[in-house]
């Protein structure tokens, strides 16, 4: 799964709000001593711009508290803090010195943005400080062209330098992301993945009116394989378990591991009927198929239960019961069997070996 620009802004959210809180504050306390300094000095225009920028800064402070945009918030408070570096710059007597500060605009734009609006962000806002640097304090020496090579450089260098660290930066998150959603052992979506996928299944179900069907599998006397060929002959037998769904389900269903030799299948625009069909294929190919074990051929077989939506739950919490209990039901009537419909009729909806 990649993460989109959206995704990867409220992923990294708490981390990017907190970051624009710490500026904001910086920004207040800077711009207020810098304006209240520039009145001073008779510096009128730059020191009122200040002031404002400060007190903008206090009010996007309580804005910023609960807002459901942040991001458009950051872009705000990046476009108020370039506009008062542009005036500072631009003010007739004040020290070019000021493009120094222009130097942190690539920093605050990837760490706010991400990296490809951070690059874009940064690069308009760099090369429109050029221009007004060129047009204000371009003298035609060769000192003059070699401070305009410093300015151009160093803020190349550093954008460079920043959009790498935030490559690399969302590459590992990535790579957290995936990790904290996958079960180690089999290398699966774990329960915490299902639930995300559950969640979101559901919600598009509710919308479309598409149905859905949901497996609950567990292998049959685990326990013997674990106490007679011992706990890695059983971590390996799971691995093949996860390997035969990997390969026999389709691309848009979702295998996930629940726990211990537990698995749930997740098959979307799947009806009843289609689901009982794969879970029976489910069975009987591991039934068939025995499982290699060090120079060992073991027969692992699997007792399934299938829920429908809407028809047995509206819920995430109803379904994964209602498949739980129907595998149960399997597991009480003698396991290697698939229950899809449970009650008093239990017959009409359990499939087995012939
Ligand atoms: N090797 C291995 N064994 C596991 C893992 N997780 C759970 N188990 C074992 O799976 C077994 C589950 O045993 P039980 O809950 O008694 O179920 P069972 O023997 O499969 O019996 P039924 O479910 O009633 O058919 C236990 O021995 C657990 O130690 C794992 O990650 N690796």
């Amino acid at each position: 799964m990649r993460l989109s620009e959206q995704d990867h802004y409220y992923s990294a959210g708490v981390q990017r709000i907190t970051l624009l809180r710490a500026l904001l504050i910086l920004t207040m306390v800077f711009a207020a001593g810098f304006g209240v300094l520039n009145l001073y000095r008779g510096l009128l225009i730059l020191g009122a711009v200040e002031l404002g920028v400060a007190f903008l800064s206090g009010i996007l402070m309580l804005i910023l508290q609960g807002s459901r945009y942040p991001q458009y918030w950051g872009l705000f408070y990046l476009i108020l803090f370039f506009a008062m570096l542009i005036t500072a710059l631009v003010t007739a007597g004040n020290s070019r010195t000021v493009f120094v500060w222009i130097l942190i605009i690539p920093i605050i734009a990837h760490f706010l943005h991400g990296r490809q609006l951070g690059l874009l962000l940064s690069l308009a806002f760099l090369a429109s400080a050029w221009a007004v640097y060129y047009l204000n304090f371009l003298d035609l020496t060769l000192l003059g062209f070699t401070d305009m090579a410093n300015v151009v450089a160093s803020s190349v260098v550093l954008t460079g330098l920043i959009h790498v660290y935030e490559y690399s930066r969302e590459k590992a998150e990535d790579r957290l992301g995936k990790l904290a959603a996958t079960d180690s052992l089999t290398g699966l979506p774990n329960r915490k993945r299902l639930r995300e996928v559950l969640d979101r299944t559901l919600s598009e179900a509710e919308r479309t009116g598409a149905g859905f069907c949901l497996l609950g599998m567990d292998l049959d006397h685990f326990k013997n394989v674990n106490d007679q060929y011992g706990h890695d002959a059983g971590d390996q037998a799971l691995r093949q378990v996860s390997d035969l769904l990997r390969t026999r389900l389709r691309r848009t269903d979702t295998a996930a591991r629940w726990g211990g030799e537990e698995f749930f299948v997740l098959l979307p625009g799947t009806s009843s009927k289609g689901a009982l069909q794969i879970a029976e294929a489910v069975r009987a190919d591991l039934a068939e198929t025995p499982i290699r074990v060090g120079g060992e051929r073991l027969k692992v077989t699997v007792s399934i239960g299938i829920s429908e939506y809407p028809a047995d739950g509206r819920e995430v919490r109803e379904l994964l019961v209602c498949a739980d209990r129907r595998l149960y039901e399997a597991k009480s009537r003698g396991r290697d069997l698939v229950v899809n419909e449970g009650g008093p009729g239990i017959g009409k909806g359990v499939t087995g070996p012939a």
